[in-house]
């Protein structure tokens, strides 16, 4: 029984920017209600990191208790810390840096390159770490919220067509190499860690992101389009912009 699937349209980038991050911040108020902590997984990305910038700008994100929040990410480029094409670089920028209460251990980022650590070890250390915050018999916390983008090619996270990655089972991570989009060392999320994930969003917006969409909703298997592997186990949220809609019969 394959979970709900909801595909909202939004007519700009800019907008869906910003509707994403009200769905996020009252997703995480509404579950706040009634538990805590909340476990969001955020992405990389254009439209991902101008979501987290539009996050940062919403007085809404003030009724969030962020002592309360997780923040996790679904990959990494390998690259040294600070570098300005990380991910975490450009969410801490966007908005991780401006909000106080967030503490600084509820922020886990894939580890950088160091100049002594392989990816490989960059992906053990995450998996560790989602280890040390997983119930009982679990291998990764039970995310609420998975951000995740999607390429021209229909990759998600780090998961690129015709990459060994999409092969790895029964881990939560795992390094990549050879990516076609730079750099070409990386660490993501594998299938099986971003569906165990309660919700999946998809975000993605622009005219070069049209036919990956149309063929994801067409049902494309992931081995043509990964970004049909990115599930959530109640939901899966499907939110695009018109331009990336425009190939959706
Ligand atoms: O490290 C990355 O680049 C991202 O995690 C990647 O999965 C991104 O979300 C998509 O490639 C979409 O990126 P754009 O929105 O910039 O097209």
């Amino acid at each position: 029984m394959t979970a709900p699937r909801l595909v909202v349209v939004h007519p700009t980038p800019a907008v869906l920017a910003e509707a994403v991050a009200a769905r996020l911040l009252t997703r995480i108020i509404d579950i706040q209600s009634v538990r805590s902590p909340v476990h969001v997984v955020v992405t990389g990305g254009t439209i991902g990191i101008r979501t987290l910038a539009a996050v940062a700008t919403s007085p809404v994100r003030t009724a969030v208790d962020w002592t309360q929040v997780h923040v996790w990410w679904g990959d990494e480029r390998f690259l040294p810390a600070g570098d300005p094409e990380r991910n975490e670089t450009q969410a801490r920028s966007a908005l991780l840096d401006s909000l106080e209460s967030l503490p600084a251990d509820n922020i886990h980022a894939m580890a950088p390159d160091d100049g002594t650590r392989t990816a490989e070890d960059a992906a053990d250390l995450y998996a560790a770490e989602l280890a040390r915050f997983a119930p009982e018999g679990a291998l990764a916390p039970a995310f609420d919220v998975t951000l995740v983008g999607m390429g021209p090619d229909a990759h998600v996270a780090s998961l690129f067509p015709g990459n060994s990655a999409l092969e790895v089972t029964g881990r939560t991570t795992t390094a990549v190499h050879d990516s076609p989009k730079p750099p070409s060392d990386r660490v993501s999320l594998t299938f099986e860690a971003l569906q165990g994930s309660s919700e999946v969003w998809v975000v993605a917006a622009g005219a070069d992101k049209a036919s990956a969409v149309a063929a994801a909703l067409g049902g494309a298997p992931v081995t043509e389009a990964p970004i049909s592997g990115a599930t959530g186990r109640l939901l899966t949220a499907w939110l695009v912009d018109v331009d990336a809609a425009s190939a959706v019969a």
